[in-house]
């Protein structure tokens, strides 16, 4: 159903004939009415987040990437004042717009499972918004509806405190069918704006070390029968044993030998393969990937992207293994390439067994690479990416396998050989860690 559609039906009180209200129990949802551009309803906040919220306060959404969501925060607060409640889908982000404004983190009740379990996962310490209305998804459909007319209301969930409602209404009643709104034509944000904007997001996303989850805890994001549900359920050990999901690292710098020697152990011990490299590539290229400008930026640069999004893929391709092909060993190569991403993938995913480690010195694999990017297509394989590519290895990654192999967990390879005396002894340590084919 088109949005506007959506719109429509709710503004004539046909759908969502039930919501969570104050309590947590079912109400009969408000129908909007007509009244001032944004008006606010709060009541029984949490002592945590009562305060920053008022009424007027703004509920504004981040759609499909930063620069959407910021733009969607920078209008609506320019529009309405500075006090802004930021709904926003995107865990990563979620720290970084509410410094900008801080006030309470909201999400939508509908949001993408992969997102909403990436969430759920990273704890449940903070208040929960939870919209429990189809809104405009984007500013533009908003813009475009006929009777721009926006009606949301959220339920305040979190463990131990208290439920609230929200209900913010935005109705605007266009005097002409195709006449822009007054508020957009005097606060639409300039291109030059919106890409400062996405600088210094993305900045900030590297000063933490591009992660926000560490210093933050994230919220629960709660869709309506979840929300009967509550506490939400938080992930306190890994989502496998290694008995269930096999792991074996496989690290080495770029073009080392991981993927050739992954296609040998995949031929003749049956591992399922994922390469973290050609998930977040897939990603990137997935039509309506909100993270795919980012990782397109990250991979050009050698750098990096943050965890959260590399251990969901890898994490949705590991459950997909093992259900659809029945899986039970996995290569998992080019991943974890920061400590932060070892700990938390061993943290919530599942523990790993050793780590393969292909050693090589710079200069061959600089032959390589210049080599293979002749026909790879890869927009990484060029010699200014390349040598990004390495300092990132030498800085970031390598600390991974420093602590792998102090815990007793790292098989180094030389990998200057020919690809197939390399693989014997991969052979060798596999047998020696007691690895058989399925
Ligand atoms: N032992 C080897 N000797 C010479 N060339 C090799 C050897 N192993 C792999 N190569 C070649 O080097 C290039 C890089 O190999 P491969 O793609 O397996 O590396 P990688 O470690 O997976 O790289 P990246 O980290 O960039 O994905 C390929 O063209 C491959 O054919
Ligand atoms: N754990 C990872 C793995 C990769 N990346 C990014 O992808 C680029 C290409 O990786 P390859 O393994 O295919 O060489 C890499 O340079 C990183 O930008 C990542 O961020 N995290």
């Amino acid at each position: 159903m088109r949005q506007e559609d959506q719109a429509a039906e709710w503004a004539a009180g046909s759908r969502h004939s039930s919501r969570l209200d104050g309590h947590g129990s079912i109400a009969r949802p408000e129908p909007p009415r007509p009244g001032p551009a944004l008006t606010g309803r709060i009541a029984l906040l949490p002592e945590a987040i009562g305060p920053s919220l008022a009424s007027g306060d703004i509920i504004a959404r981040g759609d499909s990437s930063p620069c959407a969501a910021l733009e969607e925060v920078q209008l609506w607060s320019q529009t309405c004042g500075p006090r802004s409640s930021v709904m926003w889908s995107n865990p990563m982000l979620e720290f970084d717009i509410h410094e900008c404004f801080p006030t309470v983190c909201v999400t939508l009740g509908n949001v993408k499972p992969s997102v909403r379990n990436l969430i759920r996962r990273c704890g449940a310490a903070w208040p929960v918004l939870c919209l429990m209305q189809p809104v405009p998804p984007t500013w533009n459909q908003y813009m475009k509806s006929s009777a721009m007319r926006y009606c949301a209301k959220a339920a305040t969930l979190s463990p131990g405190g208290s439920c609230a409602n929200i209900t913010v209404r935005h109705r605007r009643q266009r005097k002409r069918r195709h006449a822009k709104p007054r508020v957009a034509r005097n606060h639409r944000l300039s291109r030059p704006n919106l890409s400062i904007l996405k600088n210094t997001l993305v900045s900030r996303i590297d000063n933490q070390g591009g992660s926000s989850t560490h210093k933050y805890s994230m919220p629960v994001i709660l869709n309506e029968e979840q929300a009967a549900q509550l506490p939400a359920p938080q992930r306190t050990r890994p989502l496998y044993s290694p008995e269930e999901a096999g792991v074996i690292f496989v690290l080495g710098g770029p073009g080392a030998g991981k993927g050739t020697q992954c296609a040998n152990m995949v031929r003749d011990y049956g591992f399922k393969h994922l390469s973290a490299g050609d998930l977040l590539r897939e990603e990137q290229e997935r039509k309506g990937s909100e993270f795919g400008d980012m990782i397109k930026e990250y991979i050009r640069e050698g750098k990096i992207v943050p965890m959260e999004v590399t251990i969901q893929l890898l994490e949705n391709a590991i459950v997909a293994a093992k259900k659809v092909e029945g899986k039970r060993q996995f290569l998992i190569d080019g991943f974890p390439r920061k400590q932060d991403q070892a700990v938390k993938f061993e943290e919530v995913v599942v523990p790993s067994r050793f780590t393969l480690f292909f050693d090589c010195p710079e200069e061959e694999l600089e032959r390589r690479l210049l080599d293979r990017g002749k026909s790879s297509g890869r927009a990484d394989d060029n010699i200014e990416s390349i040598k990004k590519r390495f300092k990132t290895f030498v800085e970031t990654s390598m600390p991974v396998v420093d602590a792998f192999e102090e815990q007793g967990k790292v098989e180094k390879i030389k990998a200057i050989a020919a690809p197939e005396v390399v693989y014997k002894e991969v052979k060798a340590r596999l047998d020696k860690r007691g690895i058989k084919p399925e």
